[in-house]
């Protein structure tokens, strides 16, 4: 294309001054390589002959750097799956830590047509999510998340950006931040301290004179942490709503599982087109009918309540929680931004919180020796006539050993929501490739066993007194609640809770697992997307005073 057919110089003239060869430089050209109108076809064969020699060197000099591209280890799979067959069962935590083992702590696996790099390092964790962050900061959702999520609508779930900033910005200036939180404190202890009557009342019926029986712990701290959270939210904790869409009322316990229970689990349903996105275009009805059912009736229970806290702001109750502020005030809010935003912390708050709870009560239960030397470092610090209290917690030193440990033995979030790799990027020394996704697998982090020796036992001493250790924020040991700008909104809140419902339980009772338990040796065994305990812990409890201490003497 670039030859013109005749001696004529006059359109390579033109050609060139379109290619920006500029009056300065078509001199120096013709000084190097002299053209004129009787040599012009040998001349231009012979230009040419050198553009593509230059063109193809530069061509090859890309490649080469290309070529040298130090991608991550990949695990083994087979052609098309990839490694999908590998990771059919529920704890893929537990295979992409052993792989960390093989492979080391970045290596890469195929899941259908995505490549997924898995890293199990503090430190990698530490330059992805904190210095590589702007590369690495949107999510590819599944198609049950997306529907789950309202395509993203989460605070959770969304892409870093405008919204994501807005939304959190909101939930945790007016519900989850420091100060917010300490004016919720009375809200905490209602819910824990109705928990720990309902235990003492069931205990005097099991068994009115030693009051010693084997409880469901589970059901306990269920029963305190969704009335809780309806309270952060609602400022009340409705016994029912009436749902226009059903019909009839819907119950407190129904609520639960249509807010919490019932997401949890179709959250990890598995839809296949997820990890062909070639065939996308076929249906997969069945599955995509279930979870579009979980979201349909989780927005119609959502938009009853909301619907009801509008009547009575509008009869003149003043604004007192959360929704009631997201109503008056954050009016900017389209109605699926409001409806997410009122459940997103529901949800939030009656999973992770519980399952740390359970899985550190299920320890303690099974450590004799630990749990008296909790209980005596409470009679210490509080003495044994008044309850525990927030300000208590700083100074119970082996409590939060206990936290941390479980914390990292259990991690309840054990793979982060995936990242998507938005440019191509190094990490680690390796290349990543724009398009392919990054799990952070929390679990092998605080299983690392050049961190931590012996990581699979559960010993608050060996976190006892590490003042480093601040789970993410500073320290990238442990990482339950992950770290940077993405780092857990709801840190204040579950470690108010945490520490405080542990102490209330080891002040007022003794704990032990009765000889038949179920948990056996596959006690991490977990069923959701959150490392719940594989059996709700049943415990022989056997109360140390007559009732629940008063919180002043
Ligand atoms: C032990 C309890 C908890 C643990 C272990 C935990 C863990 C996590 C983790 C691992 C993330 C993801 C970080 C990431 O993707 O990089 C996260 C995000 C989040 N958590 Fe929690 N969480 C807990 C409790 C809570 C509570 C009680 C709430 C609120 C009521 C909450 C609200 C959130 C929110 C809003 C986000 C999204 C933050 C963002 O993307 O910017 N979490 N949490």
């Amino acid at each position: 294309m670039l030859l013109c057919d005749s001696g004529n110089m006059e359109p390579i003239n033109a050609m060139a001054s379109r290619l920006l060869i500029t009056d300065q430089i078509m001199p120096a050209l013709r000084h190097w390589w002299p053209i004129n109108p009787v040599n012009a076809p040998a001349s231009i064969a012979l230009s040419s002959l050198i553009a593509i020699i230059i063109f193809s060197q530069f061509y090859l000099a890309i490649a080469a750097r290309r070529w040298k591209r130090h991608f991550p280890p990949a695990v083994p799979g087979l052609p098309l799956l990839g490694n999908l067959l590998q990771l059919g069962e529920k704890k893929p935590h537990k295979t992409f830590t052993a792989w960390a083992k093989k492979y080391g702590p970045i290596y890469t696996i195929k899941t259908g047509a995505d490549t997924m790099v898995v890293i199990s390092s503090a430190e990698l964790a530490k330059e992805a999510m904190i210095t590589k962050f702007s590369s690495i900061s949107t999510r590819k959702t599944s198609r049950a998340l997306s529907i789950l999520t309202e395509q993203k609508t989460m605070v959770a779930m969304s892409d870093y950006g405008e919204e994501h900033r807005m939304l959190k910005k909101l939930v945790v200036t007016n519900l989850l931040g420091p100060i917010p939180q300490k004016a919720n404190r009375h809200l905490r202890e209602m819910a824990s301290f109705k928990m720990l009557d309902a235990m003492y009342s069931q205990l005097k019926e099991m068994d009115p004179i030693s009051c010693t029986a084997t409880l469901n712990l589970r059901d306990y701290i269920k029963q305190a942490l969704f009335p809780f959270s309806m309270y952060q939210v609602l400022g009340r904790d409705p016994e029912y709503v009436y749902v226009k869409e059903f019909g009839r009322n819907v119950g407190r316990w129904e609520m639960f599982e249509i807010f919490v229970g019932d997401p949890l689990k179709a959250v990890i349903e598995v839809d296949w087109r997820d990890f062909f996105p070639a065939l996308q275009w076929i249906p997969n009805k069945a599955v995509e009918d279930k979870i579009t059912s979980v979201a349909v009736r989780r927005k119609a229970v959502i938009r009853a309540l909301i619907e009801e806290q509008r009547q009575m702001l509008a009869k003149g109750k003043q604004p007192d929680c959360y929704l009631d502020f997201l109503l008056t005030q954050a009016t900017h809010l389209t109605p699926k931004q409001l409806e997410m935003s009122a459940w997103e912390p529901i949800i939030e708050s009656a999973d992770t919180t519980l399952v740390t709870i359970e899985w550190a009560m299920y320890e303690i239960a099974n450590n004799p020796a630990v749990q008296e030397r909790l209980y005596q470092e409470i009679n210490e610090v509080v003495g044994s006539s008044r309850i525990v209290t927030e300000e208590d917690v700083p100074k119970l030193k082996y409590l939060d050993a206990i936290v941390k440990e479980t914390l990292r033995k259990y991690p309840p979030v054990p793979l982060l929501p995936p990242r998507h790799v938005d440019e191509d990027v190094q990490l680690g020394g390796f290349d990543l490739k724009k398009g392919w996704q990054i799990i952070f697998n929390i679990y092998g982090i605080n299983y690392n066993t050049q961190v931590w020796k012996n990581p699979e036992v559960w010993d608050p001493d060996r976190v006892l007194g590490d003042k480093d250790l601040d789970l993410g924020f500073k320290d990238h040991r442990v990482l339950p609640f992950g770290t940077g700008k993405r780092m857990c909104a709801g840190v204040t809140q579950a470690m108010y809770i945490i520490p405080t419902n542990i102490a209330y339980y080891v002040q007022h009772f003794q704990w032990a697992l009765p000889q038949d338990n179920q948990d056996g040796k596959g006690v991490a065994d977990t069923v959701f997307l959150t490392t719940h305990k594989l059996h709700p812990l049943q415990a022989i409890v056997t109360p140390r005073h007559s009732a629940r201490l008063p919180l002043t003497i």
